[in-house]
């Protein structure tokens, strides 16, 4: 079964408070910043903290992820050894302009983990595209890389660089956003959202994961623990489309059971890729508490 990304949550890598309870919220993934909410005369000691919190604080069954400071600064290598040293699950690198620059950080990681004796390939990698020469190499990029577990789309550098600014409507990220979709998808692997920076407006947080929800993106990043039920609460599905993901999944057994590969569910045709959407509906409406492991629903 694939693992769940529904939320990753940014937590500024100077800030022990907020590391040592990153966990306590439930995001399906932790994402220690050392990057750009790290300021210049503090990357040392981020460095430093976010390496002790990954040998010493227990996260649960989050994920954990760290985003480096990228190779075309002076941090970004000794970013990758300690982060590699402590065992971090992903590393997710900033403003992924080619794949070149995932195969340059790639060849690092694993220098790294020779150098510590550490199984090569142990360490996972992400890219976060942030720039309109990223988002037309999406594709690419997502590809360059077997260590690769997702892209995902970084707004703010974009917009900025596009000389506009978020709008509520989404449309300036669009076209980023699709390219950032198909490249995943095309490389079999995750695309995430962007942050949503205006904390306390929950009907825009809300309007934003609807979008992205209904294009088919994995998951958004987070700034605040506020907004990881918001995301989860939109991504659960409902008793509807779980009472008929069940009837899909016995309607296909007793298909199968007749020798056939499909059948007709109260009119509807049901096929295999109506059966790999119901196989997701039941993954994701366990991990929203929905449903217990057999799958029955739990107000039931
Ligand atoms: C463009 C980019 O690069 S975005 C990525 C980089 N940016 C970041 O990482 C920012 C991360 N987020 C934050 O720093 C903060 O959430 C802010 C500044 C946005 C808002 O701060 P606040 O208004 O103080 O947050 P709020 O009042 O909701 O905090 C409530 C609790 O959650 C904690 N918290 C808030 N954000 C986070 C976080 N990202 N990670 C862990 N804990 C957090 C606070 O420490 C506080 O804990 P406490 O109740 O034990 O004191
Ligand atoms: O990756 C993100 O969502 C945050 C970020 O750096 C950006 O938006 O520029
Ligand atoms: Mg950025």
């Amino acid at each position: 079964m694939e693992r769940l990304r529904r939320t990753m949550m940014f937590v500024p890598g100077n800030n022990p408070a907020m590391i040592k309870d990153a966990g306590i919220y439930g995001a399906d993934s932790i994402m220690f910043d050392l990057e750009d909410s790290v300021s210049l005369t503090e990357k040392d000691t981020a460095r430093m903290l976010v390496f002790e919190a990954l040998q010493n604080v227990d996260y649960g069954n989050s994920e954990l992820v760290v985003r480096i400071n990228g190779l075309d600064t002076d941090m970004g290598k000794a970013d990758i050894y300690a982060m590699v040293k402590a065992g971090v699950e992903v590393i997710r690198l900033p403003k992924t302009e080619t794949p070149e620059d995932v195969v340059e950080t790639e060849k690092v990681i694993e220098e790294a983990e020779k150098y510590f004796g550490i199984e090569v390939g142990r360490t996972h990698m992400m890219a976060a595209i942030e720039s309109a020469g990223g988002v037309l190499n999406a594709p690419a990029i997502a590809k360059a890389s077997d260590r690769l577990i997702g892209i995902a789309l970084g707004a703010e550098d974009y917009v900025t660089m596009m000389k506009t600014r978020r709008y509520p409507d989404g449309a300036e990220l669009s076209f980023a956003r699709n390219m950032i979709l198909h490249g995943a998808r095309a490389a079999g692997i995750a695309a995430f959202d962007t942050v949503y920076s205006d904390v306390d407006n929950t009907e825009g947080f809300n309007h934003e994961v609807e979008i992205i929800h209904e294009l088919g993106f994995d998951g958004k990043s987070v700034i605040n623990p506020r907004q990881i039920p918001l995301v989860n609460a939109i991504y659960a599905p409902t008793e509807k489309e779980i009472r008929n993901a069940k009837d899909v999944l016995n309607a296909i057994e007793e298909a199968h059971k007749k020798g056939s590969g499909v059948i007709s569910l109260r009119g509807k045709m049901v096929d295999k890729p109506v059966v790999a959407r119901a196989q997701r509906t039941m993954a994701l409406a366990k991990a929203s508490h929905l449903v217990d492991e057999e799958g029955n629903i739990y107000a039931e």
